[in-house]
């Protein structure tokens, strides 16, 4: 870790500096969704082909956006579900902490330590060439971590606690990928919202 101001740690991946940002909504707000999420969002468990076999991916998952915000995958057109009326206040006070203006959100539900998410980078081209991510954490802290894009040797792990908004900056998607591993300690159920811009 490189330096902490109030809520903010700032973590050195050079030469990116993600940071962490502790409590970033109002408590009550965080609590409340936390509740909220299992009912509010169309979650869905999505199947993966992965080495000649059908599996569930090991989580649910749900995307969210401005009906512009669609993207083609594997040929085709995804437009996301609406925003949900629990979202709705979230939006502006992330957009005001990453100083963006997000149009999208994945959400990932992962039920207890077993659900994970493997290594990638948020690179899809809808994204554009050099995209800002917010991710915020509520409920069971994970440890998320990264490595160099073309390595496998593990950077640098970082816990994610309830309430917590990650921002991946500029460009840290080409040269790190990232990813939330399984872990055999026991875990409470976590959500985690990765708020995107899909250029239109
Ligand atoms: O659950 C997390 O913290 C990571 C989610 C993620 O990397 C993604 O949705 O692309
Ligand atoms: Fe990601």
């Amino acid at each position: 870790m490189r330096f902490t101001v109030e809520n903010e740690a700032f973590f050195d991946l050079p030469p990116f500096q993600p940071v962490v940002i502790r409590q970033a909504l109002p408590q009550t707000m965080a609590d409340n969704l936390l509740k909220a999420l299992p009912q509010a969002l169309p979650w869905y468990q999505a199947r993966l082909h992965l080495y000649g076999k059908w599996r569930f991916s090991p989580r649910l998952q749900c995307w969210m956006g401005d009906p512009d915000a669609h993207y083609r995958y594997s040929g085709h057109d995804m437009t996301p579900e609406p925003w949900a009326e629990v979202l709705q206040p979230v939006l502006p006070l992330i957009n005001n902490l990453a100083n963006e203006q997000f149009n999208s959100v994945l959400c990932n539900w992962y039920r207890n330590g077993q659900d994970s998410m493997g290594w990638h980078s948020d690179s899809e081209p809808e994204l554009g060439l050099e995209p800002v991510i917010a991710s915020l954490s509520l409920g069971a802290e994970r440890v998320f971590q990264f490595r160099r894009t073309g390595e496998s040797r593990l950077y640098r792990s970082i816990p994610l606690p309830h309430n917590s908004v990650l921002i991946m900056p500029k460009g840290l998607q080409s040269h790190y990928q990232h990813q939330l591993p399984k872990t055999r300690k026991q875990t409470g159920h976590r959500f985690n919202l990765t708020f995107r811009r899909i250029a239109r």
